[in-house]
């Protein structure tokens, strides 16, 4: 006991600045800001405010990268056990849990008071709501619970387009709630797709992911039904008046092109479907709200 505590004590010692930015889990973190950027723009007509910009892209930047250290943590065991993830600055034991929520803690503090701050009360509460949705609901509980624990547990991903636009305006509007639908509805066949390629890698880890649950043939039913599901949510901009007609043709060539990669993954597989898809739904959900902007501008 004594001689691992020193082993992982020596390991942990080794850690440097590139462990604790991959603890951040940054590139969901980039898309994750992406989607609160574009509901800024969004929420007004004008030009943005640089202050509500800048306090408002980190803050929401550090509360999100708390809730992805605090998942580090508490997933350390099961992350050590998958072929994925067996790597991680935690579970491969370079960074200790209590300086990983040290870390967590003084993001989640600076995040908060940035928000609070510089942009506005409404903005900080939904976004320490999320970490918590996430790091806490979620990792602590859901996931290990129920195969539905990624469409409830999406909703805490799905904030930051709201959370961008209560930054702007300070209040809850429809416009940013339909936002939140569209990230909401995309996760399912986010997530699915990659769980039915690591199937094998959540059964070692005990977890219920659907595909252990209930089988591979209706996992594939699943993300095929999200994402027509996906479609029409997507259809709603152009129909509610919020986006013309460059966010319809765009979004339309991109969700045909996703349904495209269900159908296949549902009727002809091949090997790298499944991960296809996966890469493919983290690109879909990129342009579209690339899309999104370019709409609202030009
Ligand atoms: C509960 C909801 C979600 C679940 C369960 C989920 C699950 C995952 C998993 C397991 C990975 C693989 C990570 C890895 O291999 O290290 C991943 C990657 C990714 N996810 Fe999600 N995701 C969710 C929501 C989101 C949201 C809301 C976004 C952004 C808006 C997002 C963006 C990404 C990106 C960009 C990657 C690629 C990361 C990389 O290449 O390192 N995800 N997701
Ligand atoms: C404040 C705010 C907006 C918080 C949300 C933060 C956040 C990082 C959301 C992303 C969701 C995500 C990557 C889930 C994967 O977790 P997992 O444990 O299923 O996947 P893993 O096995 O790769 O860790």
């Amino acid at each position: 006991m004594a001689k691992q505590a020193v082993l992982s004590k020596g390991i942990a010692s080794h850690s440097g600045w590139r462990d604790y930015y991959e603890l951040t889990k940054p590139r969901v973190v980039m898309l994750l800001l992406l989607t609160a950027l574009v509901g800024m723009c969004l929420a007004t007509p004008s030009w943005l405010e640089p202050q509500i910009l800048i306090a408002g892209m980190l803050g929401i930047g550090m509360l999100s990268s708390s809730a992805a250290v605090v998942n580090h943590v508490v997933d350390h065991k099961i992350d050590s056990v998958m072929a994925r993830t067996f790597n991680r600055p935690v579970a491969r034991g370079k960074v200790s849990p209590r300086r990983a929520l040290a870390f967590a803690l003084v993001l989640a503090i600076v995040g908060f008071f940035v928000l609070a701050v510089y942009v506005n009360m409404l903005t900080a509460w939904l976004t320490l709501a999320s970490l918590v949705g996430y790091a806490f609901i979620y990792t602590m509980y859901l996931k290990r619970a129920t195969p539905q624990n990624i469409v409830i547990g999406g909703l805490a991903g799905a904030t930051p387009p709201l959370l961008g636009w209560t930054a702007v305006t300070g209040e809850i509007h429809a416009y940013g709630l339909l936002l939140v639908l569209i990230v909401f509805t995309w996760t399912p066949p986010h997530f699915w797709a990659l769980a039915i390629h690591r199937e094998k890698d959540y059964a070692k880890a005990n977890i219920p992911m659907l595909p252990n649950t209930h089988g591979i043939a209706f996992t594939k039913t699943c993300v095929l039904l999200y994402t027509v599901l996906l479609c029409l949510v997507c259809a709603l901009p152009y129909l509610v008046g919020m986006s013309g007609g460059i966010y319809l043709m765009g979004s339309s060539i991109l969700n045909a092109w996703f349904v495209y990669m269900a159908c296949k993954l549902k009727f002809f597989p091949s090997k790298t479907t499944a991960m296809d898809t996966f890469k493919f739904s983290i690109l879909h959900l990129m342009l579209l709200f690339v899309l999104l902007l370019l709409d609202h501008y030009l």
